[in-house]
């Protein structure tokens, strides 16, 4: 039985003042603890975040990482320092992180190693360009991706990863995926799994979906067996629909 995860995305938004005030009236709310929720925020919330959120069952993410431990890499921050405040999920590999800032598919393995290694688990994000899908390209890409992802990371690590499919035509466009289609690709990433690894692993793995989320289809979404949550942008700046998302992710 996979606990279904609906992790909010918020990007770069959200000042501190304002992740403070969000996370007050979260606390407000009681959630129900079937589903796992997270807020994966800019580094520079996280810390009020962890405060906030301490006594509460929603854990906190961070959306990027740099692979090296430690030393002269002026601007990035490490694994390690994320795991030593208590941070649980991290986003890897993120669309907008490839695209905007060129990270590759080793750099996307090399951040999940670095997440792995300090005891956090990575979001890891993987899908298709518009062009990708309209030639029929999108399973391979998204298998492609998984698989280069996941290179060294060992069966009993895998089994506890995130994987988020979201294809990028539907990101921030209002077009979601249908229930199906997304379905349908979060299958056909726990049968790569099954392939790397073996089907009780791939059984193990929860699976995201990811664009253009909105309270009014998560119920529709999660009524299909292999998606196991949502990764959440817009609909996740906001209190009462972050919290209905989380509740309508009850299976
Ligand atoms: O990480 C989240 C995704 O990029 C989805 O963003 P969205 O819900 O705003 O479409």
């Amino acid at each position: 039985m996979r606990t279904p995860l609906i992790a909010g995305n918020w990007k770069m938004n959200m000042t501190v003042s304002q992740a403070a005030d969000f996370t007050d009236e979260l606390l407000k709310i009681k959630l129900t603890d079937e589903v796992e929720a997270a807020l994966c925020a800019p580094f520079i919330d996280l810390a009020v975040l962890l405060e906030k959120l301490q006594d509460s069952s929603v854990a906190v993410g961070a959306q990027n990482v740099y692979f090296e431990q430690a030393g002269a890499y002026t601007g990035e921050v490490s694994a390690p320092m994320l795991a030593d405040i208590g941070i649980k999920y991290v986003i890897t590999g993120h669309s907008e992180r490839r695209e905007l800032f060129g990270e590759t598919d080793a750099d996307v393995n090399k951040k999940s190693l670095a997440v792995i290694e300090s005891g956090m688990t990575p979001i890891v994000c993987v899908g298709e360009t518009a062009d990708e899908r309209s030639s029929k390209m999108h399973e391979q890409k998204v298998r492609s991706q998984v698989q280069a992802a996941l290179e060294n990371v060992g069966a009993e690590a895998a089994a506890d990863l995130v994987i988020a499919y979201e294809p990028i035509w539907a990101i921030g466009t209002g077009q979601s995926a249908t229930s199906d289609d997304a379905n349908e690709m979060c299958a056909a990433i726990r049968s790569e799994i099954e392939k790397l690894y073996d089907k009780n692993t791939a059984d193990k793995v929860r699976i995201l979906y990811g664009g253009s989320v909105k309270p009014a289809t998560i119920e529709d979404l999660m009524s299909k067996n292999d998606v196991d949550g949502a990764l959440v942008g817009g609909a996740s700046l906001k209190t009462a629909d972050f919290a209905a998302l989380v509740e309508g992710a009850v299976q």
